[in-house]
């Protein structure tokens, strides 16, 4: 077995820091990894050695780490590093040795005649201990940034010939992937990497092949072990059914394009995305009419070759090959049309251009509607950690929290955990233990933890957009107990969020029967976020003597800062309408919920 050699035994490295060990999940399907040693050496199943570097990326599952060939200088190559027994990386680790030769990539190219495609490979692979856990690891050049950081700093949304550009460029990717009989599942700005190096920015990079599979070429057969994978933004309906298709490829890359010309998708709009089954809904309705879904998204007049390349996806029958060149021929003459040469560095800046068809929202590139939406990226982060709403009986005292930024609170790693992926949950417990805020350690997505509230240029095309205000998520400042921890049983019908957007998820916890009961537990700390105005209500045992003074039902107002007293025994939240009063159901209120429970157990 190959083993890691420590830096003592690397000639000429500088010592390694001590690691700290990494937090263990509780997830007994996938851990994330320990922390790998700067200087540490792996060597790999054919005796190369590898000197790890510093970490570059922390995705869902791995660690990712600049790595140099011992003997060389440049650390241009990375390792991504798992415990041995997860799952996505042995997949990857698979894709690769099978299906992503250079030989075959640079055949690809030949037949195709195009200079670069972006599809990474494998350098080597091995097997290591650390601290004394086996972990598996693969080694690929070293890319740059994703393309998920610009279009954030763009607030949400990237030069609209640059789009058409990525389009073409996946397509190829997904063309050889295809070729090898698998699809890639999980596309998104943060698994796009622009290449390094001289002419490294003209190409961009499909990372993270964890989810590769097998597209189906006979029967539709819905499968609920796989329902759901993916990122919940952009799974197709194929893959909500668990069905790997070529078409559901290009219905995730036809998402993902929607995002990057500056529209919402309905179901992120509509906060579906705690709830795989309504998401799922919300895009079969959407794709159902697809030329009057986009209709609504882009008011102005749906980019011309995004409206074609769509239709085409809604048409195509779960085995179909796709016409490539087809949906490429589209994005290429959009890119005529619009004199932007398909070549040399793809241009992140926003600037006013000419649209494919000049009647889509053309203030979205108006130089005050960037001014615009680079300040909305700079303001808090939003975290709708409850979606709906926690309802139980009324006899408690009502503590009211109004909107308001987020001042340095965190939600609490468990309220965040919630009804995320076994992997996320660890992930982020993980990185809330090691990594200082202002580290770009946690790779951020979209909605993340980087996330801003969605800037909305004014004739940018969105579905019921709701207001600035309205979609801030006030955190709960600390509702300190005594009791600190507590389980919460919530009804069945309750839907909570905790998981922050643009991650990908794996069917280990999904279920796709959303009215089984479901046992929550978070950090009674009400350090949570909620993403509207909420009553709270939050029964307390009272103190002996003052329950002997006080009578049984008192309902006082006062801030969340000062209830920090007696245990809490239940709690009820609830739904305002964004003008801060209670309204009715017919004004907006969020309708009760029966049975919530808060039990006290022991840590
Ligand atoms: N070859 C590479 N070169 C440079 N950076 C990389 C490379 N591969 C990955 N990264 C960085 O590490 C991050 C995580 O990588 P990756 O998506 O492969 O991990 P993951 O654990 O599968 O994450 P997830 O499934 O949550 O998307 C990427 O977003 C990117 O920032």
């Amino acid at each position: 077995m190959p083993r890691v050699v420590k830096p003592k035994a690397a000639a000429g490295t500088a010592p390694a820091k001590k690691a700290a060990p990494a937090k263990k999940g509780k997830s007994k399907l996938y851990d994330m990894p320990e922390k790998v040693p700067e200087g540490t050496v792996f060597t790999d199943m054919t005796k190369g050695q590898w000197r790890i570097g510093k970490s570059i990326g922390i995705g869902g599952f791995g660690e990712i780490y600049s790595a140099c060939k011992v003997g060389e200088k440049n650390y241009d190559a990375v390792v991504k590093c798992e415990p041995h027994g997860n799952g996505p990386l042995f997949v990857e680790m698979h894709f690769y040795l099978r299906n992503a030769k250079q030989d075959d990539i640079k055949q690809f190219k030949q037949k195709k005649g195009i200079k670069s495609l972006g599809m990474p490979y494998i350098l080597a692979n091995g097997s290591a201990d650390v601290n004394g856990q086996k972990h598996r690891f693969i080694v690929m050049p070293r890319y740059g940034s994703d393309i998920s950081k610009f279009f954030l700093e763009n607030g949400k949304i990237l030069p609209e010939g640059t789009v058409y550009r990525l389009a073409i460029q996946m397509l190829d990717v997904y063309q050889y992937m295809h070729g090898t009989g698998y699809v890639h599942a999980d596309l998104k700005a943060s698994n796009i990497l622009l290449g390094l190096g001289k002419g490294g920015g003209a190409q961009a990079y499909l990372v993270d092949f964890g989810l590769a599979s097998h597209f189906v070429t006979g029967d539709f057969k819905p499968d609920p072990k796989k329902m759901h994978n993916g990122t919940m933004e952009y799974t197709s309906r194929d893959a909500h059914h668990g069905v790997p298709t070529r078409r559901s490829d290009l219905e995730i890359l036809g998402y993902n394009l929607i995002e990057w010309l500056g529209a919402e998708l309905p179901w992120v709009t509509q906060k579906l995305l705690a709830t795989p089954p309504k998401v799922q809904k919300a895009k079969e309705t959407f794709m159902d009419d697809v030329e009057g879904s986009l209709k609504s998204l882009f008011p102005k007049g749906v980019p011309a070759p995004l409206g074609s390349f769509m239709k085409y996806v809604s048409k195509l029958s779960h085995s179909q090959e796709p016409d490539y060149d087809l949906c490429r021929s589209w994005f290429s003459t959009a890119l005529k049309q619009m004199k932007i040469p398909n070549s040399g560095d793809l241009d992140f800046k926003l600037k006013p251009q000419t649209s494919s068809n000049n009647n889509h929202s053309p203030a979205k590139t108006s130089k005050v509607a960037v001014a615009k939406r680079a300040k909305k990226v700079d303001s808090p982060p939003v975290n709708s950690s409850i979606e709906e709403i926690i309802s139980a009986s009324e006899d408690e005292e009502e503590l009211e929290v109004l909107p308001r930024k987020r001042q340095g609170t965190r939600p609490s790693p468990k309220a965040r955990a919630a009804k995320v992926s076994p992997r996320k949950r660890v992930a982020a417990s993980s990185a809330e233990q090691s990594t200082p805020p202002n580290q770009k350690r946690i790779k951020t997505e979209p909605n993340g933890t980087k996330s801003t509230p969605k800037a909305t240029p004014k004739s940018s095309p969105r579905l019921g957009t709701p207001n600035a205000a309205k979609s801030q998520t006030p955190s709960a400042s600390k509702l300190q107990t005594p009791s600190a921890s507590a389980k919460i049983n919530f009804s069945p019908a309750i839907s909570l969020r905790g998981r922050q957007g643009g991650k990908t998820v794996v069917n280990d916890d999904l279920t796709p029967n959303p009215r089984s009961n479901k046992t929550y537990e978070f950090n009674f700390e009400l350090d949570v976020s909620m993403d509207a105005n909420v009553i709270v209500n939050v029964k307390r045992k009272k103190p002996a003597k003052e329950q002997a003074k006080s009578s049984p039902k008192t309902s006082t107002s006062r801030s969340l800062a000062s209830c920090i007293d007696s245990p809490v025994t239940r709690v009820n939240l609830r739904k305002v309408n964004g003008h801060g009063d209670e309204g009715s159901p017919s004004t907006g209120r969020s309708p009760r919920t029966p049975a919530v429970t808060v039990r006290k157990y022991q840590r």
